[in-house]
């Protein structure tokens, strides 16, 4: 079986990719990046010559049209997981139009190329599957109470969240239209190793790191509902395996934190067990993100029942986990923030 996963070399992809060549020996993948400030081959380094056997890097986007019916025509591909996508907010809010072009636009494309190499004779061939990995942003934001479910009206409030949406309204077209075997999962925040420190986690690590402000915006008391990486691998590969073709499956572990809680508990876990003088002073509460999502909080119930995923990693073992991740990784770290990410860093918080 021969996977193509886009944005391979980002943070969930790239997750992905060591879950799943780790745990299925005799399957392959085509990983496909842009290589944007957020996808690193480095992220991949650490496959083992075995599973490098098994996989094949692609340099490339998504809406090269050309380059993707290449690939179908060179590799047998039987699953597409669409994880290409520009994905920060903040950044959205800059400069929307790449949002819009390769969230959208993307999508659309592999989509259809997929479509022509699938539909054939009047018929799907057996066994085909395009995944789309959505957000729980789609659904907008809730009050103090409820939960989105996947019966939620879409109602996104970010040039991001938008773009996610008219990606995952596509995506439903295919499959009304067409009836192509499609999947859209819609996760919520995720956590852990490869995460571009520009996402409040590895940001807020990396300022303490470096004895930089933290910025919070607004109260911080906006709510966030917190999944490890490796739980969310785990309900894609469900999903590859038993989803029922054309349906929605939100991903979430019950773990909702407001953001100074998040803040706290990092900067108290770095001073005890790392650097004692990194401190809760470092906290500045900032002008507010234009257009902020209060609160997300998932219903997973739909595939906890139907698919039968239970988020494993408790959210005080994860955080520590990942902690401890970025201090091994401080390498990483600073190849990642050098150039590029203090000129946008600067430019999103020097107005703040
Ligand atoms: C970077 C940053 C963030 N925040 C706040 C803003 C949010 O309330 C919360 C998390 O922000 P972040 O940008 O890490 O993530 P979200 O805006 O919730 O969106 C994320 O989770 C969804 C599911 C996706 O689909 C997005 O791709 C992903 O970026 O912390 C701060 O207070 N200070 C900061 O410096």
């Amino acid at each position: 079986m021969n996977l193509l996963v886009t944005g391979c070399a980002g943070f969930i992809g790239s997750n992905f990719v060591y879950y799943y060549l780790d745990k299925y020996k005799d399957r392959k993948i085509i990983g496909l990046d842009k290589l944007t400030y957020a996808g690193n081959l480095e992220n991949l380094a650490k496959l083992t010559p075995e599973q490098k056997k098994r996989f094949v890097f692609v340099k490339g986007d998504i809406t090269n049209r050309e380059l993707i019916e290449h690939i179908f025509e060179e590799f047998e591909i039987d699953v597409v997981i669409n994880f290409a996508a520009e994905s920060h907010v903040d950044r959205s809010i800059i400069d929307p139009h790449v949002f819009v072009k390769t969230n959208v636009l993307g999508t659309q494309i592999l989509l259809d190329v997929a479509k022509n190499f699938w539909y054939k004779s009047g018929k799907w061939i057996d066994g085909k599957r395009f995944i789309q990995i959505s957000t729980d942003e789609v659904y907008g934001s809730l009050g103090k109470t409820g939960y989105f479910t996947e019966k939620t009206p879409l109602d996104p409030h970010s040039p991001y969240s938008a773009s996610k949406a008219a990606a995952d309204l596509i995506v439903k077209a295919y499959f009304d239209t067409y009836k192509m075997p499609v999947n859209i999962t819609r996760c919520s925040n995720n956590y852990g190793p490869y995460q571009f420190p520009e996402k409040l986690i590895p940001l807020v690590i990396n300022n303490c790191l470096n004895k930089r402000p933290i910025p919070v915006y607004g109260d911080g008391l906006n709510i966030r509902d917190w999944l490890y990486v490796e739980d969310h691998c785990k309900a894609i590969d469900l999903v590859i395996e038993k989803g029922v073709i054309g349906e929605i499956y939100n991903i979430g572990g019950h773990n909702e934190r407001t953001n100074i809680e998040i803040v706290k508990m990092i900067i108290n876990y770095l001073k005890k067990n790392f650097d004692e003088s990194i401190s809760e002073e470092l906290i500045r509460f900032v002008e507010d993100r234009k257009g902020h999502d209060r609160r997300y909080a998932i219903d997973p119930s739909k595939i906890m029942r139907e698919l039968g995923w239970v988020p494993e990693t408790k959210f005080e073992d994860g955080i520590v986990k990942t902690i401890n991740w970025y201090l091994n990784n401080r390498d990483w770290l600073n190849r990642v923030t050098t150039g590029k990410y203090m000129e946008y860093y600067d430019k999103v918080y020097g107005s703040r």
